[in-house]
């Protein structure tokens, strides 16, 4: 199988920090793929690279061959490649219905011709964009708030309505930051449903930077651990978790 995404080797500095130092990794067509490591390990800045905040000072991250090197952050949703951050980016006046449309912002095109001869199109198009809509918030059984503003919600169903806007860009990657942050054990479970309800549906292939390692370990394909900047492990979750020098960099911090 042709990899989905394939990093390799990149290296990028601040000053005199290297916060990357030649990490390569590839992620599989509907892998789940969680990237852990002790605080300032770098997993941050290699999401930064994968969505085009950051350009590696070498290397390449191809998705489906295309570099991504270079691109500008706004090519991303045309790249297919869709994040959700650490701090929720919704907006909160407007109804969880309309945040999920606006993930299909750049889907939307309908042309200025058919607009101005008024062949209907914008209906139609409309139409398409709410049902597809409809059936991701169907997915995460949030089709009864459809109408409700965010700005009343709890911060679980955010983070749900969150992940359901970066669907609606229908991403090939979908990158999550830290979903289950300063949750509790519920809102953890749910957005874990969440994650694996994608995946059987949509297939998509996901990278995870998270720091609940329970969560981590249950929900993985597989896990690649860093630290400093370099690669210290990649395979299946138990394989990583016990490898000495995983264990090694978490408890050297710990110190
Ligand atoms: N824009 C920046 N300018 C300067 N240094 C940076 C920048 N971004 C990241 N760094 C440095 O790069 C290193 C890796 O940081 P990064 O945020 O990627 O770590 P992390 O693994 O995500 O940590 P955490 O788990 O605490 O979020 C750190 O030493 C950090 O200070």
């Amino acid at each position: 199988m042709n990899p989905l995404l394939c990093v390799r080797d990149i290296h990028l500095s601040f000053g005199g920090v290297r916060a990357l130092n030649g990490i390569s990794f590839d992620i599989q067509p509907g892998e789940i793929f969680s990237i852990i490591g002790p605080n300032g390990a770098g997993k941050t800045t290699i999401f930064n690279c994968l969505s085009c905040l950051y350009r590696p000072d070498s290397g390449s991250i191809r998705l489906e061959g295309k570099e991504l090197v270079g691109r500008p952050p706004k090519d991303l949703a045309a790249l297919k490649i869709a994040r959700t951050f650490q701090n929720l980016g919704l907006f909160e006046q407007l109804s969880v219905m309309e945040n999920v449309l606006l993930g299909r912002h750049h889907l939307m095109a309908t042309s200025t011709l058919g607009n101005a001869l008024r062949l209907g199109s914008t209906r139609r198009e409309e139409a398409e964009h709410r049902a597809r809509a409809e059936e991701i918030l169907g997915l995460f059984d949030l089709r009864k708030l459809a109408g409700t503003a965010i700005g009343v919600l709890p911060y679980g169903v955010r983070k749900l309505v969150e992940i359901a806007r970066g669907l609606a860009m229908e991403p090939k990657l979908l990158l999550l930051d830290e979903p289950v942050a300063g949750m509790n054990h519920e809102e953890t479970a749910g957005i874990t449903e969440a994650i694996l309800r994608v995946r059987d549906r949509y297939g998509t292939g996901m990278a995870l930077v998270e720091h609940d390692m329970r969560m981590v370990m249950a929900i993985s394909d597989r896990v690649m651990a860093i630290d400093f900047g370099q690669h210290l492990a990649t395979g299946k979750p138990a394989e990583v978790q016990n490898d000495p020098r995983v264990i090694e960099a978490y408890l050297g911090r710990a110190a």
